[in-house]
């Protein structure tokens, strides 16, 4: 993972210099292989440009340090090309993505929205094209990669990966479309991507309070809605049958079976691509470039059936000799620490040892107790966690930050790379919500409801993810998330892919889809675990508070 940063300065405020200064340690940290700053001052206004960038080398034959500057632009880039309709060349032949990147959006300047439309992977980048004095920076549409924004009172501009807590107001920026800043005019302008978020109006209000003096223009192009589809399910047939049955029963069906086939397709392929694109390095024998028999890439492992399924998948695409970490968070409770998604971790990890005898699948028990959790909120996970406040925002912060610094039992992981199951729960219908909507307001409602929740994926949880990962120089990637996958489960109706009705049980029903695929790939255990919440599996949560309130402690 990398780190940006950038300060846009009209007025030289100080405090602004110093909040940039403040904030390198943690960019720093997200990008452990190099960091470097580079000024630049725009001589046809008055404006001076600092930016700075850490790298986490994953893509190319060597190293590609950032800022990257040329003749025509100033390139910071944190994210992963894993496909692209415009970049052509061998991505893991070449010198890596970030030089791709800025060659295509310097020759792609009349239309810099088709060719990131055409992008298959996560990013965030800020580009400047000198000669127009402009400024771009953008998230990619599911907003996986984090990007900061906040403005002083005279009208300097931060962007940031992530910044400490200060006095100044930052926000996300939205993952709502492309933003330019004119250099000379002071103008910001959005184009929005083509698909609209329902959020959209929300998220402009909040850009513009966030501007204070600069004007936000926006470009209104074709701008579609995302479709409801619904259509009447039919699966009454189900009723009264045994587990085993229901999946049978469900596999044996042309349309039901096809979609399985092509989920199974879609997700081994973008597994595959997270996977192979990395260098052969772990944590460790990266610093001497040594030939590397550790673990490169570790699965965040609950046990549960998004991230069993994904321990799998990695199995079949990485090397034989290399061992795979399962990382399980637990966090001190009355229990002691055998909490439950430590115990269905232990489960899961039996069935993968079962099915792969031949990896060495390495289960890290995390323990963390109340008094390492408040310190480390305290002086650290806050800040990353930051601007988000909920009491939901620090439980699921901190259970990330201390999952991915994957320390447990005397081992540090040294995988560079973290598998996790975000977004599956959003795209299969897993939550209890889902039934809920369905019991009240029947198939129409939980499509609403469904729709919803991938509206909101984006601001409610994956920047925040991003900051907190990426903190120990590791790089999340969410296989579930990936386009083509989704593409095609948002073009299925409801029921095709959840089914939480009382005709069901709980366990079966939600998220129907995916455990016939995990029943498909011979998992019997995962394949019928109830949904459980990190902040309640891995215990960090205190159920009296309500998860949406303001957190004291943040
Ligand atoms: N206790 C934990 N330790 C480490 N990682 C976890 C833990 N709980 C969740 N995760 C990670 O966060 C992701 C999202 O959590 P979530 O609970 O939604 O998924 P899950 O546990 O894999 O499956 P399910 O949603 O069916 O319980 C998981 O897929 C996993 O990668
Ligand atoms: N991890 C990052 O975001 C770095 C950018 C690029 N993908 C690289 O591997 O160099």
């Amino acid at each position: 993972m990398c780190g940006i940063i950038c300060l846009i300065q009209r007025e030289h405020n100080q405090d602004f210099n110093k909040i940039f200064e403040g904030c390198e340690y943690l960019i720093k940290n997200r990008g452990p292989d190099s960091y470097q700053t580079l000024e630049y001052i725009c001589s046809k206004t008055s404006c001076n440009l600092k930016l700075g960038a850490s790298v986490l080398w994953l893509q190319g034959k060597s190293l590609t340090k950032q800022p990257l500057e040329n003749e025509s632009s100033i390139f910071v880039y944190n994210g992963d090309v894993f496909g692209s309709e415009t970049i052509q060349d061998n991505l893991r032949e070449s010198n890596g993505d970030t030089e791709l990147f800025q060659k295509a959006l310097d020759g792609n300047d009349g239309n810099i929205k088709k060719f990131l439309k055409g992008i298959r992977g996560p990013f965030a980048f800020i580009y400047l094209n000198k000669q127009k004095s402009k400024l771009y920076f953008a998230r990619d549409i599911y907003g996986r990669r984090s990007l900061l924004l906040g403005c002083s009172d005279g009208g300097d501009i931060l962007l940031s990966s992530c910044v400490t807590k200060n006095s100044c107001n930052f926000i996300e920026l939205p993952a709502i479309g492309i933003f330019s800043y004119d250099l000379q005019s002071n103008q910001l302008e959005l184009v929005p991507w083509d698909i609209r978020n329902n959020n959209f109006s929300m998220k402009i209000q909040e850009v513009k309070r966030c501007l204070g003096e600069i004007d936000l223009i926006v470009k209104d192009e074709n701008v579609k809605t995302l479709q409801l589809d619904f259509t009447e399910p039919n699966l009454g047939i189900l009723k009264n049958l045994s587990k085993e049955e229901i999946f049978e029963t469900l596999l044996k069906d042309e349309i039901w079976g096809g979609n399985v086939k092509k989920l199974s397709d879609l997700l081994h392929f973008s597994v595959l691509r997270r996977i192979k694109n990395q260098p052969k390095y772990c944590k460790k024998c990266f610093l001497n470039l040594g030939s590397c028999k550790d673990c490169r890439v570790g699965v965040l492992f609950s046990g549960g059936l998004d991230c069993t399924i994904l321990a799998l998948i990695v199995d079949e695409y990485l090397d034989e000799s290399s061992p795979i970490d399962l990382l399980n968070v637990a966090f001190e409770n009355p229990g002691g620490f055998d909490t439950p998604d430590r115990l269905t971790g232990r489960e899961s990890w039996m069935e993968l040892k079962e099915l792969r005898p031949e990896r060495v699948w390495n289960f890290v028990e995390i323990n963390v107790d109340l008094e390492e959790l408040n310190e480390a909120r305290d002086s650290h996970v806050k800040h990353l966690i930051y601007p988000l406040n909920t009491v939901l925002d620090d439980s699921l912060g901190c259970a990330l930050w201390f999952a991915s610094k994957g320390m447990g039992d005397g081992y540090i992981s040294t995988s560079r790379v973290l598998i996790v199951g975000m977004g599956a729960d959003e795209l299969f219908g897993g939550y209890t919500r889902h039934r809920a909507a369905l019991n009240k307001g029947g198939w129409q409602r939980l499509t609403e409801v469904l729709q919803e929740d991938w509206q909101n994926i984006s601001h409610r949880n994956l920047a925040r993810d991003d900051r907190v990962v990426s903190d120990h120089g590791r790089q999340l990637r969410t296989p579930y998330l990936d386009e083509d996958l989704v593409e095609f489960v948002l073009g299925l109706p409801a029921w095709q892919k959840t089914y939480p009705s009382d005709c069901l049980p709980q366990g079966i029903g939600e998220k129907i889809l995916l455990r016939s695929l995990a029943y498909r790939m011979g998992l019997r255990r995962a394949t019928n675990y109830k949904k459980r919440a990190l902040q309640f599996g891995s215990r960090i949560a205190n159920k009296k508070e309500n998860a949406h309130e303001i957190s004291p402690r943040l």
